[in-house]
């Protein structure tokens, strides 16, 4: 573990904080008014340092985080923000940015270990790291966050048994910082973790902090002394004014000076009771509102009197502390080099160090001693910092490493491959028996109609409903990707699109092969091959309309009705149920963009036309040609081509559509200071 009290030192002059931020106010409308969230908070985070934002329940935390972050949506945001001394530019923020959301929204069925090369492999240049690159630098995370040793556990969530909260945690951040960022931000980095879990993990990412020479940010609700002892620096929010911001180690003799001793063994129970607003009673409410004011006025006039204090003693809490709120990085990295050589610091790794920041800005390495101030940034510096990024990888490239993660997570699924299974040996059972070996008299026309509609229909209904439901499912984790900036919204679509190409394909084509020859629809190989590219079309259109309706609703359940319902719509123009040339005229544009119209006119026809019937004395009616049948359901209004042409564009429309559709629903609408 890394210990602090290398030299004190003070910012140099040239040193700049990778973030500040002066009179930030947020406000939203709500009903009778407007809200104010935050008002008037000011601040810096320089390179190194651990600063938690600490507050009651609503007292502003997590939209100063989210507006630090350039993560808030809605509402009205005035004020300053800084990043490396220059306002800030969307594009290089977001990739210089780690963010660590409260929930750990990640694929549960991949392994801890794909996790963080899928995340290595779509946010760092191939032009800068091979694969060996890659995986050595997931190596060292790992190593550095004590997750080697589950690296083959699969996430997890969602009713599967996975790697426990405390190390989800960990892979949540790991897979931000194997892109060696220069700013980590954490919203609520302990919530719903044991203590010690909860001590583990903000340890870690102060060990992560000090060797990468990140600035890192989180919120937390109620820490224990342990926990606090390892932030740097506050920030103590009451109703979303500025109570505190300063060096951990300063703020008991703060609040002591103002008259409030302490009075908790855990000093963040001190704070937050001072800063919680009393509800008990109005007496208590009003005397606990004084007490915020009087504790805001005080803090306004503790900055303009420059904020000087005297430095609190190393030992506080009874827990050694950062003497100051910089620390000498270098030193401290290879301190931990050379006792444990088991962390690598990205920041001064001679192996993984290609194109980390250290190595970028030129700051001086581990050999160096304290005084050369490795932690600072210069504006020289910085300068080289806010250049843009270098270009993503290549559109191949990314497709490629999203659709290997697809297909993982696709074949992984058990309950989504083995329900499609089932279904199709299902389906394959009943139908090739229900409709045994038809022959040529009249109510074999009646069965081949049959057979030909179900296909249509096991084409449709079984795929659209599981399918949607995993495109769903992903959604969350694609919000946060995409706000990360991680990828091409194309490529993601793109992936996602062709993983499920394979698995919805084979069973449904074996499925078609065996009801085909064990019903003995026409044996002749170019009937047979034109029914298949009819369904193969039609399973396209499917998988389009199912990205579609994933798409267009928001909630899963919603979706589960909407998506039977529309089909079951559609299933009544598709010329079976009614007659396709007697439809209302009002109603009957429905069937050109009815997914199942044109496949079965087109499985109709292949199979009527050619075909002679016997007719027998007792049958009322009686087709002896088949392609009196085709006349007689109206289904010739189209040739078989033009069926098989007609229904590929609206399966290409289904994508365009959902394509647009995606972009739009996964765009990130935050507004930006
Ligand atoms: N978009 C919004 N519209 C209306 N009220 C909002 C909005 N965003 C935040 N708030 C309110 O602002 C206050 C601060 O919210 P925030 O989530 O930042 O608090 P917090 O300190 O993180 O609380 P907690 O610890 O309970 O998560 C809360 O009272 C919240 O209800």
């Amino acid at each position: 573990m890394v210990q602090s009290g290398c030299t004190t030192r003070v910012p140099s002059t040239d040193a700049i904080p990778i973030l500040s931020w002066s009179n930030l106010s947020y406000n939203v409308k709500v009903k009778g008014g407007t809200r104010h969230i935050l008002q008037d908070i000011s601040g810096s985070i320089y390179p190194g340092e651990l600063v938690a934002i600490m507050g009651s329940s609503g007292a502003g935390k997590t939209t100063l985080l989210n507006v630090l972050a350039g993560r808030v949506q809605g509402g009205r945001l005035e004020g300053n923000i800084k990043f490396l001394g220059a306002p800030r530019n969307p594009h290089t923020f977001k990739r210089m940015l780690a963010f660590v959301e409260q929930d750990d929204l990640m694929h549960s069925a991949l392994t801890v270990e794909e996790t963080l090369l899928t995340s290595a492999q779509l946010r760092l240049p191939n032009t800068a790291y091979s694969l060996q690159d890659k995986q050595e630098r997931v190596s060292t995370v790992m190593r550095q966050l004590r997750l080697s040793h589950i690296k083959d556990s699969r996430i997890g969530g969602d009713g599967e048994r996975g790697v426990s909260g405390g190390e989800r945690k960990r892979v949540s951040i790991g897979a931000e910082l194997v892109t060696d960022p220069t700013m980590l931000v954490l919203d609520e980095p302990s919530s719903g973790l044991d203590s010690s879990s909860a001590e583990m993990v903000i340890a870690l990412t102060k060990e992560m902090s000090r060797q990468r020479n990140l600035c890192t940010l989180v919120t937390i609700h109620q820490p224990s002394a342990e926990m606090v002892a390892q932030f740097d620096k506050l920030i103590l929010l009451a109703q979303g004014k500025l109570v505190y911001m300063g060096a951990t180690t300063q703020a008991v003799p703060y609040f002591e000076q103002l008259g409030y001793p302490l009075t908790h063994s855990n000093p963040a129970n001190f704070f937050i009771d001072l800063m919680t607003i009393d509800f008990a009673s109005s007496e208590a409410t009003q005397k606990s509102e004084e007490r915020v004011q009087l504790l805001v006025d005080a803090f306004v006039e503790f900055r303009q009197r420059g904020g000087s204090l005297q430095l609190a003693s190393s030992k506080m809490f009874g827990v050694e502390v950062g003497v100051n709120n910089r620390h000498c990085v270098a030193a401290q990295v290879q301190e931990d080099n050379d006792s444990s050589n088991t962390s690598i610091a990205a920041a001064s790794d001679p192996s993984s160090g290609k194109g980390s920041h250290a190595e970028k800005v030129g700051t001086t390495t581990a050999l160096e001693h304290c005084e050369q101030i490795v932690g600072d940034i210069t504006h020289e510096e910085a300068y080289l910092f806010q250049s843009e990024p270098p270009p993503m990888n290549s559109w191949i490239s990314e497709a490629a490493v999203l659709f290997k993660r697809d297909w993982i997570m696709t074949i992984r699924s058990s309950s989504f491959i083995n329900g499609l299974l089932t279904q199709c040996l299902v389906m394959m059972l009943f139908n090739s028996f229900v409709f045994f070996q038809l022959g040529n008299n009249q109510a074999s026309v009646q069965n081949r109609i049959g057979t030909l509609f179900t296909l249509t229909l096991v084409a449709t209904f079984p795929v659209v409903v599981p399918v949607m439901t995993v495109i769903m499912s992903g959604r969350n984790v694609l919000r946060r990707e995409r706000a990360g900036g991680m990828y091409r919204m194309s490529t993601y679509f793109a992936a996602r699109a062709l993983s499920f190409f394979p698995v919805v394909y084979i069973p449904y084509i074996i499925m078609f092969t065996g009801i085909y020859f064990i019903t003995h629809l026409q044996y002749e190989v170019e009937k047979f091959f034109i029914a298949l590219l009819v369904i193969a079309v039609l399973l396209f259109c499917s998988l389009g309309f199912a990205f579609t309706m994933a798409m267009i609703v928001r909630r899963m359940e919603v979706a589960h009705t909407i998506a039977p319902v529309s089909l079951a719509t559609f299933m009544l123009f598709a010329g079976n149920l009614s007659n396709a040339t007697s439809i209302t005229p009002v109603l009957r544009w429905i069937k050109y963009v009815c997914l199942f119209y044109y496949s079965y006119s087109g499985l109709v026809q292949n199979e009527f036309n050619g075909l002679e019937f016997v007719c027998s004395s007792s049958d009322a009616s009686c087709y002896s040609l088949g392609e009196d049948v085709v006349n007689a359901y109206g289904l010739d209004e189209v040739p078989i081509w033009g069926c098989v042409v007609i229904n590929l564009a609206l399966g290409l429309g289904f994508y365009i559509i959902a394509y647009f559709l995606l972009r739009w629903v996964a765009k990130p609408r935050f507004i930006w200071l």
